[in-house]
Parts: structure tokens; C-alpha cells; sequence
């Protein structure tokens, strides 16, 4: 089964705080989910192999690490998981950016697909699926399903806040894909939105309401 990694950062949950604030405006609520995501992938990539190099100091020659190469793709589900990519690339600037378009049928809750495009080494890529919400957990398995589907193997979930339901949704029908979240919170409402949650992502992030 997925395991799932909560990102307790102090500076994390304290910014997560004023994302939930209904009273957070969309510049600020834009500019929160960004630095987030920065430290998010601080977490994220804590398990990233490293190989020995020497440098040369101006002193000696220094015993020191890098990362080995490892390739990254980032794979944000639109729209809502937008919001997360650039914080995400201040840190891995040499990550590739594909793209899921999903949304969610407000009746029936299911994921629709409308947009997919991605890396054209994707195979060779370990991949980070990212988006805000994870409620029902019906996007972020469509995504990884999109992604399995072209034969990828290696994938991780982020988000900045699930619901119990959508975690077990992705552990039940992807167990190989560990998820890192910033809070899980209580449960769904009858709108299937997560609850306290922060409303809705999308139009938090692009002033669409
Ligand atoms: O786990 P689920 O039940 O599938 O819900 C989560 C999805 O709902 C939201 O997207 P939305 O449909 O609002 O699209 P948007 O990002 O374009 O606003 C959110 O950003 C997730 O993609
Ligand atoms: O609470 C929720 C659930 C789904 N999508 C959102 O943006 N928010
Ligand atoms: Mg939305």
C-alpha cells in the first residue's frame, strides 16, 4: 500500500493557515500555495540519491555530493495543480512539465478529461502528480491512470490537502504511488468538497469566483 507523508513543516502548516483563510485574497492566496509547494518539494525530494564528486575549493579538494542525475517531471493536474508548479521548479529547475487537464463533473463528482500532453521522455522520468485538492480522490487517480496507461512506473502524489476518502481511493486503486500532503482533513461534505478544507482551489487560485 501507498504510504502517505504528512508534511508538518512549521512554516508549512503556518501557511497553510492563511490558504484555508477565506478572508486570503487571490494574490495572496496564489503567492501561499507557491511557497508551499517550494517547501513541499524540499520534503518530496528528501529521498533523492546523491553520488560523490570532488570539487576544488579554493583551499583543497573537497570530498562533496550532488544529485545523481536522477530526471524529474512534474505533472500538475489543471487547473488548480498550476498553482504548484513553479514553487515546485525553484527547486527543481531541470524538471519537465507535463500537463493533465481534468475537471470534475459537479453532479456526478467523476473526473472528465480534457487535455493531456506530456514530456516526450516521459518514460525515462520519475513523476510527480500535483494537485491542491484530493477529495474523492477521482482526478488524481484518472491522472495516474493517464500516466500508467503510457507505460510510466515510477510516480508520486502531491497535495496540499486530502480527505481520508481520496487517500484510501488512490492507496485501493494505485498502491505503488505514495502521496505527501500538507493536512488531512476531516471528511467530504455532500458536494464532495473537504471539509474544512479551503474551498475551491481553482477559483481560489484564479479569482474565477
Ligand atoms: O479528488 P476529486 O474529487 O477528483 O477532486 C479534486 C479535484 O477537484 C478540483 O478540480 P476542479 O474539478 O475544481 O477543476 P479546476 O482545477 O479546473 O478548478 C481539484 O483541483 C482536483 O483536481
Ligand atoms: O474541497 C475541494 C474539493 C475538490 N476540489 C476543490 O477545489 N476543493
Ligand atoms: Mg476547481
Amino acid at each position: 500500500m501507498g504510504k502517505v507523508f504528512i508534511c508538518d513543516h512549521p512554516l508549512i502548516q503556518h501557511k497553510l493557515t492563511y490558504i484555508r483563510d477565506e478572508n486570503t485574497n487571490t494574490k495572496d492566496f496564489r503567492e501561499l500555495v507557491d511557497e508551499v509547494a517550494t517547501l513541499m518539494a524540499y520534503e518530496i525530494t528528501r529521498d533523492i540519491p546523491l553520488e560523490h564528486v570532488q570539487v576544488k575549493t579554493p583551499v583543497t579538494t573537497a570530498d562533496c555530493r550532488i544529485i545523481s542525475g536522477r530526471m524529474l517531471g512534474l505533472i500538475p493536474i489543471l487547473r488548480a495543480g498550476l498553482g504548484m508548479v513553479d514553487g515546485i521548479l525553484k527547486l527543481l529547475p531541470a524538471a519537465k512539465v507535463g500537463h493533465v487537464g481534468l475537471y470534475r463533473d459537479p453532479e456526478t463528482l467523476q473526473p472528465v478529461e480534457y487535455y493531456v500532453k506530456l514530456p516526450t521522455d516521459v518514460l525515462e522520468r520519475e513523476l510527480i502528480v500535483i494537485d491542491p485538492m484530493l477529495a474523492t480522490g477521482g482526478s488524481a487517480n484518472a491522472a495516474i491512470e493517464v500516466l500508467k496507461r503510457r507505460g510510466c512506473t515510477q510516480i508520486k502524489l502531491m497535495c496540499l490537502i486530502a480527505a481520508p476518502e481520496g487517500i484510501k481511493a488512490v492507496q485501493n486503486e494505485h498502491p505503488n504511488v505514495d502521496i505527501y500532503v500538507a493536512a488531512v482533513d476531516d471528511y467530504l461534505n455532500d458536494h464532495g468538497y473537504i471539509v474544512p478544507g479551503l474551498g475551491d482551489a481553482g477559483d481560489r487560485l484564479f479569482g474565477t469566483k
